[in-house]
């Protein structure tokens, strides 16, 4: 990416909350990275890890202690009356009135910003059109959870901060949440999200960052990220057959294996190779191999491995593209 065409471009940020003077705590600590243009940018961490202080610091809530941010090139917090139009958010929290409906709401809200949407069209949106007449207060906490995506969506912000926007949904109502951001994705939205769901990462990032302790631990599309980790192929060996009776491992490309009560677990970076081996192995030996089970790593596992310790072994060289705190050269 041209970092010309970068919509945030975070440079090592820090946020310390409590007394100046280096006292108090550092919740964010040197992060950087870029987003581009249209793109999704998912920033994961366990809870704590600080993404929502960073996610503060891009909307311009909050000055930075270090380091610079800027938004469609500008700077959110200093220059707030020039950013804030252009961008729209989800915080975890909306507190609205709850006396209000939802379309009285939404109609507040159009009233404090420029180029609208109409009230019935962000209402649409997120599938409340027929909940407009309905209180705050007597709609679920998954309407709700609509309702502020519907008031970060009125003013067709060219940027769009989604803080955990599906938490509190059903599985319906997730999947239509994605479907809406996939939508606007597509008309050349930037997304920036946080949520606890990896499998909604997954879903819909272009690339990702995940936090640990303040600090980006690992940055790449989901894809690289996940690559780093071994596919896994488990199978029940045949009775009367022992690990020793396969093929040489290392000529199946296992990097490691478990034998657990004759079930047999095979790490490989080489999914096809291995499997193929295996199979080929087990045909010509007349085996049925039980249970037999092979997939790549999910992005949970990855998550799980990278959040609670750290980012795997040589991570980089083997994807490629995974940094491992990378930082603004990520891309
Ligand atoms: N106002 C505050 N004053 C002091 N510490 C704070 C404040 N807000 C957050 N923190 C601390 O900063 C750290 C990061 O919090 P933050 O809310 O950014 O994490 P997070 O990754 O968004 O977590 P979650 O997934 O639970 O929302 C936590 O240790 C939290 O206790």
């Amino acid at each position: 990416m041209d970092i010309g065409d970068s919509v945030i471009d975070v440079t090592g940020l820090r946020r310390r909350y409590g007394p100046a003077g280096g006292k108090g705590f550092e919740a964010v600590r040197d992060v950087s990275f870029t987003v581009g243009r249209g793109e999704l940018f998912a920033l994961l961490g366990t809870n704590g890890a600080g993404k929502t202080s960073t996610v503060e610091l891009l909307e311009g809530l909050a000055r930075p202690t270090g380091g610079r941010v800027r938004v469609l090139g500008h700077d959110p917090y200093a220059e707030r009356r020039v950013v804030r139009p252009r961008v729209g958010m989800m915080l975890q929290e909306g507190g609205f009135p709850s006396d209000l409906t939802a379309a009285e709401t939404v109609r507040m809200w159009a009233g404090c910003t420029t180029g609208a949407r109409p009230v019935d069209e962000a209402l649409g949106l997120v599938k409340l059109a027929k909940r407009r007449d309905v209180r705050v207060k007597q709609l679920s906490g998954g309407e709700r959870r609509r309702l502020d995506l519907a008031l970060a969506l009125i003013g067709r912000p060219e940027v769009l901060f989604l803080d955990e926007p599906t938490t509190g949904l059903d599985p319906e109502a997730r999947h239509d949440t994605w479907e809406l951001v996939r939508r606007l994705r597509a008309d050349g939205t930037t997304v920036l999200l946080t949520t606890h769901y990896l499998e909604e990462a997954e879903a819909l990032a272009d690339r990702l960052a995940i936090m640990r302790e303040g600090q980006v631990v690992v940055t790449g599309s989901p894809g690289e990220v996940i690559g780093a980790y071994p596919a896994r192929i488990r199978f029940a060996m045949p009775p009367g057959w022992f690990v020793g009776d396969l093929p040489p491992l290392g000529e199946l490309g296992v990097l490691r294996h478990e034998e657990t009560d004759g079930r047999i677990e095979l790490q490989t970076h080489e999914l096809q190779r291995t499997l193929t081996g295996l199979l080929v192995w087990a045909r010509d030996k007349g085996l049925e191999l039980d249970g037999l089970d092979a997939r790549t790593a999910s992005l949970e596992e990855a998550f799980l491995a990278i959040a609670g310790a750290g980012a795997p072994t040589g991570a980089s060289e083997t994807s490629g593209a995974v940094g491992t705190n990378t930082g603004r050269g990520e891309r």
